[in-house]
């Protein structure tokens, strides 16, 4: 059952943007199959009613498509994987001190993202030399890194890596690692309780690393730019070491105010690009070493050549082969291997006119009914616009539909096409925007 539970979540991953899969989905253990229903464990009772509630459903959906039939899932708080997150030999866990852990206090750092699981391809050498010196404190590093790329390409496993490498070395150091939703949730939920100054002083004076991933979810919002700017000036200047993660250079941030900018722009950027044949093929054989799981050379090198979107995506495939043979009693064979990388690679194909919508309301913060209204506000033409070219770039549906769908004539759409493709050969912010929008939705994030 733990092996229909991991490609259980395998799928998940594919549909749940990265930072909540890893708040929320990542702690949850198979516990026990009782009375026909899988009973699966969540830390807290706060994460159980959260996780039922919100994905529940998915969740359900998922184990039936794997199990081929119907599957009931119950839910209890108890033991979550131990080996999915690191154990502190004191028992400490990476919350500052004097905090009562809140809901969404920082995430436990995963036992499996350290830097000797890393596999350092051309692709990321020279990220993986820049975290190592920041965690190492050599003489004359900087004490901040932004670590870029697409998604899946290894932010998360780098940042996490130099927390392990910190802690190991020197275990009194206070590390954080949060992602920038959750620091934007934990600040409203600070202003609501009025315990504001505990979360300017837990930042600011209480951290010695902050590992601060998806930097970009700040896009637009305003008052936690506002805090996070002034919380990095004081870490910035008591000399302490942070990592920020994104899929974006801050300069290409939409609706980002300067003074962040300026403080994001401050880190050493290091970008990891798409590993080569090469590297996907080495990755593969240490996953299947680390797992103890052995497949032909000619699976690994089928799923290296076909899986090439990014690292996640490889791993997926690992995953999905292994998990598929154990449930059907068979070998790992080419055929099998087909059968995976085709669901894996056509699970990213479901954008629609309602998520291309939805992404673009949220990202404007307009409200759908403004977007398919009559208003001609620029705040809702420009975003209406690049919904429109979203809709016609992502899928086969025609003018006339698309133009239907936002309450608008053919020749309107006809227009908001023509503006929007002009302003992104402009190079203007036309094209930024558009440009952040498509990678979301390649990389299904909502
Ligand atoms: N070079 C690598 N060697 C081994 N494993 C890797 C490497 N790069 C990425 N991975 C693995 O790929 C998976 C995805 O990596 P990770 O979560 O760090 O990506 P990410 O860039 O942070 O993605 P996102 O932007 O979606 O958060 C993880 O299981 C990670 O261990």
């Amino acid at each position: 059952m733990d092996r229909i539970w991991t490609s259980v979540k395998t799928l998940l991953k594919e549909k749940i943007p990265g930072h909540s899969y890893r708040m929320w989905i990542e702690p949850i253990a198979f516990f026990e199959k009782k009375a026909g229903a899988v009973v699966l464990a969540c830390p807290n009772q706060f994460s159980k009613k959260r996780i039922s509630d919100h994905y529940g459903h998915l969740i359900e959906d998922a184990f039936s498509s794997e199990a081929g039939r119907a599957v009931k899932v119950r839910w209890v708080v108890g033991p979550t994987p131990a080996e999915s997150v690191r154990e502190d030999p004191k028992g400490r866990q990476m919350k500052l001190p004097d905090m009562d852990p809140p809901a969404n206090c920082g995430h436990l750092l995963r036992k499996d993202f350290t830097f000797d699981q890393f596999v350092v391809g051309k692709n990321s050498d020279f990220a993986y030399s820049a975290a190592l010196s920041l965690a190492a404190r050599n003489q004359g590093n900087q004490n901040a890194l932004y670590l870029l790329s697409k998604t899946g390409m290894g932010k998360s496993h780098l940042s996490q890596a130099v927390g392990h490498h910190i802690l190991d070395t020197f275990p009194r150091e206070r590390v954080y690692y949060i992602t920038a939703e959750d620091f934007m949730n934990e600040m409203t939920d600070s202003y609501r309780s009025s315990n504001i100054h505990g979360f300017k002083e837990k930042y600011r004076q209480k951290c010695d690393v902050l590992l601060l991933e998806d930097v970009h979810f700040l896009s637009g919002k305003n008052g936690t730019q506002e805090e996070l700017s002034n919380t990095l000036e004081s870490l910035m200047n008591a000399n302490k070491k942070i990592i920020y993660s994104s899929c974006y250079l801050p300069s290409d941030i939409p609706k980002l105010n300067d003074k962040l900018k300026s403080r994001l722009s401050c880190g050493l950027i290091s970008k990891i690009d798409t590993p080569d044949y090469k590297t996907r093929l080495r990755i593969l054989k240490r996953t299947a070493a680390t797992s103890k799981y052995t497949i032909s050379d000619e699976v690994c090198q089928y799923l290296a050549s076909e899986l090439t979107e990014d690292v996640r995506q490889l791993k997926s495939g690992f995953i999905g082969v292994t998990a598929k043979a154990s449930l059907l009693g068979s070998e790992v064979d080419l055929a099998l291997a087909r059968s995976v990388v085709k669901n894996i690679v056509t699970s990213r194909q479901g954008i629609t006119l309602d998520s291309i919508k939805r992404l673009v309301c949220k990202y404007y913060n307009v409200s759908l009914t403004d977007l398919t209204s009559r208003s001609r506000r620029q705040a809702i033409v420009r975003p209406r616009q690049v919904a429109m070219y979203l809709s016609r770039q992502y899928t086969d549906h025609s003018l006339q539909t698309i133009g239907k769908s936002f309450n608008r004539y053919h020749a309107t759409t006809l227009h908001a096409l023509k503006t929007v493709e002009k302003g992104v050969q402009e190079n203007g912010p036309f094209q930024k925007h558009v440009e952040f929008l498509s990678e979301r939705l390649e990389n299904g994030k909502g």
